[in-house]
Formats: C-alpha cells, structure tokens, sequence
C-alpha cells in the first residue's frame, strides 16, 4: 500500500487511499456497473465510503488504477485543479469513436472550449426560444397528442434529438431527423461498453455509426459553406455556421473533420442527457400530485399571458421558477451522468495520501446528490432545497463544475423547460407499471420506458 515516488529529487514515500483492486484486469468495474444496472449506483460509492475513507478511496476502473473522490471537499478539488493536478480522461471506447479527441485535435479542442460559451450562453440562446417552443409544439402534437398511452423514454429521445438537429445544425425534416436518429443510439451504447473492434460487436457497430454520421455532417458543412457564401445561409442559423464562422486570434478556422466530430460529440453529449432528466421529470410527476400542481399553476399563468399562436421568450423563462426547481430536484435524485473521470497529471497528496501521476480519478454526483450530510432526507422529493441560496457549493453538481462545467448547462435548462410547458400545459398522467424498476447504464432510465396513460386537460 505504500507509493515510492520515482521521479529523480521525489523520493517522499506515501500512503494511497485505501480500497481495493478487485479482480485482475477488470477491477471493480462490473460492481461499479452493476449497481448501477440494479438501479442503485449510489451503492458503489457510499459502501467503500464507509468501509475505507469518506474523503477518498482505491479502486480499478476501466482497466486502470482509480481513485474516487467524495463529497463536496472531492468535487472541489477536482474542478478547481483543472490543467494544474488534473486533466479530462475519457476511457478508451471513447477515443475510439472519436478519434480526434486524441492529441492531435487538442488545439481544436482547446479552440472549441472558447468557441462554444459564447454559442450557449444566455444572451445568445435567447434568439433560440421561439424556434424551440416551435419544434416542442410539434414535438407533441405528433407524439404525444391523440394518444391515451405513451411510451415516455422513446419519445424524450426523439424530443431532445429533434431539438438538436435544428438548432445545432438546422435539420428540420422529421424524415431526415429520423435517418440519423438510429445510429446514434449505437454509438451511445458503444461509448461505454468494452473497446472489442471485432466484426458484430456493439463496438464496432458504434464505430461505423459515427462514421457514417461524420459522413453525413461533412457533406452538410460543404454545402452550408456554400450556402453561407451565396448568402442563402444565415450566420448565426445555429451552432454550425457559428463555427464555420468563428475564428482563433490567428484569424485561422476550425477544420471541417473537426466541426463535423465536435457537432456529432454535441449531439451525443447533449441528447441522452437531457432525454433522461425529462424521463424522469415526467416520472415524478406523475408520482407527486401537489408537485405536478405546483409546476401547473406556475406553466398556466404563463401560457394564459400569451396572445393566442405568441410564442414563448426569455421573460417566460425566467418566470418558471418553481419548475426550474423541481427540476433542479430530479437532476439530484437521478442525476443523468454519474460522475466523470480525471487524470492525475503529477503526483500529489490529497487528504493524506499519496496519488501517483496517471491514476484515473473519479468524481461522483451521488457521493453529495444522495448524501445526508448535504441535503437532509435525501431520498425525499423536496423543490424547496434549492429556494434562495439553494445547495452549498460543491453539493450539487448534475452538470460538473469548474473549467470542464457542461457547456449546454443553459440550453439543457431551456429545453427541459420548454418540454415541461407544453407536457403539463396538456395533460395529467398515471403510470402504468406503478413499481417500474430504474436501470442505471449508464444513463438512468425506467426499464420498461416509463410506460404512462395520459389524460388531456379539457378544452
Ligand atoms: C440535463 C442535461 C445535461 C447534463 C446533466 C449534463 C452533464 C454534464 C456533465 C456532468 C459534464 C461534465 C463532465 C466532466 O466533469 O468531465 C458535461 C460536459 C459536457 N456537456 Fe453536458 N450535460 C447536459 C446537457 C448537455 C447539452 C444539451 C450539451 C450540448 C448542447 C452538452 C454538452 C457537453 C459537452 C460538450 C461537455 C464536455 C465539456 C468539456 O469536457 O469541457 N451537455 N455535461
């Protein structure tokens, strides 16, 4: 248990985090899976928590020595040692689907990191209310209206999915939206699952999945090029002429492999997210009457204020205080990523144990999420934790924090919002499995899709 330093002039020897290894090669990865495939990936952490340290623990992830760092003070330190102690890590299924989120790319990447805030940040998504509000209508009114029962998950997909592909790259035809929509549930899969590149493996399928959609998105960027040179385009349509428009302060622009590879890690980073915290919005909704009337009142005055055909804005937005907080509450309950990886980039101590550089490190939003030191009952639904100060910092964290904080953090809210005015503006709902199990992999989900019967308000 002892770590020799072994770089020359570092000869301090430490003590690493207490924990265990597990099986040879695969670790603790299948415990640290299964928990989450049996609904409680919470388990994982608050187990070794309590049996080895609360600060931090050992264990073997993905085929490498991890470290997993707890609570507030462990997620603190993470996103404040960004490029200093730490560095992003993804593990290798990842950089096999996107190859260019290796060194090669990481001037792209660093340029993308200036580029997409000023993409999402408020003042700019304001313009993009409207068209959301729109591609929500219609979102319902073909899914979900004049239907007694639904299937939610499916459709939250198709929601977030359609929302993406108009405003990241102005994809409007259902037809055209449904084409791609089935190779990207493979590379989803692919992401997480073991790097095998062999002929028949959900890997390899992930693998020509993004492929094909990389073909696809070059072939859209050429003709927006085009487009944009002609002036039938529109510089700030969405996210792609954004981009193709945007450059360094060399005056040079991003690659079209490059803008094709970060759309394609947007789409995939920001629908699977956003589809699971609406799934489950819709859940405890469903679950909790005083709440669903809560969020009610609050969208009916809204919707009351409008003329009839006006279309949501900024102002409305920002008057959907009480839904924001509920869904600020499933986002703590099932937060949609788990946690993320880090590199240690050096050696260093933290709470009194050594960490070697190349240790894989892992922040958990459960280790505060479900944790009763920081939110009191955490089991229970309560929206009013986050009323005024809200959680202390560090305590909540579905969207990470510090330099690597999700960049779609504000156009998730704007969506899930939008996708809760049009739901309770329509319907009330009853599940139909009222016990449905909640599967973990790696996105929360209900197993059977969150089957629910719906009840359209009267006229
Ligand atoms: C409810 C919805 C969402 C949740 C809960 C969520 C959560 C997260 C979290 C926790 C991280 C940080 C991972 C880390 O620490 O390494 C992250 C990163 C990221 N997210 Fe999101 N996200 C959501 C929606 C979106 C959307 C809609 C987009 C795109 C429009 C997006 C794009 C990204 C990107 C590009 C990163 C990587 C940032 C980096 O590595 O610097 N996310 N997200």
């Amino acid at each position: 248990f002892l770590f020799k330093k072994t770089k020359p002039g570092l000869g301090e020897v430490g003590r690493l985090p207490p924990g265990k290894t597990g099986w040879p090669i695969v670790g603790e990865s299948i415990e640290f899976l299964s928990t989450g495939w049996k609904g409680h990936p919470e388990k994982f952490i608050f187990d070794r928590m309590s049996k080895y340290s609360p600060q931090v623990f050992r264990t073997s992830l993905m085929l490498e020595d991890a470290a997993v760092f707890c609570g507030s003070a462990g997620n603190k330190f993470l996103f404040s040692n960004e490029n200093k102690l730490v560095t992003a890590w993804w593990p290798a299924s990842v950089d096999k689907v996107f190859p260019s989120s290796d060194q090669r790319s990481k001037e792209e990447a660093i340029k993308m990191k200036k580029l997409l805030p000023t993409f999402f940040k408020p003042v700019a998504l304001q313009k993009y209310v409207g068209v959301m509000d729109q591609i929500t209508e219609r979102h319902f009114a073909s899914d979900w209206d004049n239907n007694k029962q639904v299937v939610v998950y499916p459709l939250t997909k198709r929601f977030t999915f359609a929302l993406a592909c108009k405003i990241f790259v102005s994809i409007d035809d259902p037809d055209e939206v449904a084409r791609l929509v089935v190779p990207f549930e493979s590379i989803a899969t692919a992401i997480l699952s073991i790097p095998l590149d062999l002929p028949g493996t959900g890997f390899r399928r992930g693998i020509n999945a993004a492929n094909f959609i990389r073909k696809e998105l070059l072939a859209i960027i050429k003709q927006r090029k085009i487009d944009l040179a002609k002036g039938k385009a529109s510089p700030t349509q969405d996210i792609l002429s954004h981009m193709l428009l945007t450059s360094d302060e060399n005056g040079k622009f991003m690659q079209e492999y490059d803008i094709a590879d970060k759309i394609l890690g947007l789409l995939i980073g920001g629908h699977d997210t956003a589809s699971s915290a609406c799934v489950f919005i819709v859940k405890y909704l469903a679950e909790l009457p005083e709440i669903y009337d809560g969020v009610y009142k609050e969208q009916m005055e809204i919707a009351e204020s409008k003329a009839p055909g006006e279309l949501l804005n900024w102002d409305d937005l920002t008057k959907m205080k009480y839904s924001w907080n509920v869904a600020c509450e499933v986002l703590r309950l099932a937060p949609p990523l788990q946690g993320a990886f880090r590199e240690a980039i050096t050696d260093f101590m933290y709470s009194g144990f050594s960490i070697p550089k190349g240790w894989k490190l892992y922040w958990s939003a459960n280790s505060t999420h479900k944790n009763p030191k920081f939110f009191p009952e955490p089991q229970k639904f309560d929206p009013s934790r986050f009323e005024g100060a809200g959680p202390a910092p560090f305590t909540f964290v579905p969207f990470g924090g510090g330099p690597r904080m999700c960049p779609g953090k504000e156009y998730a809210r704007v969506e899930i919002l939008v996708f809760m005015h049009h739901l309770v503006k329509r319907f009330k709902w009853e599940k139909i499995i009222p016990d449905e199990k909640i599967v973990v992999n790696p996105m929360p989900c209900p197993a059977k899709g969150l089957p629910i019967r719906l009840y359209p308000h009267k006229a």
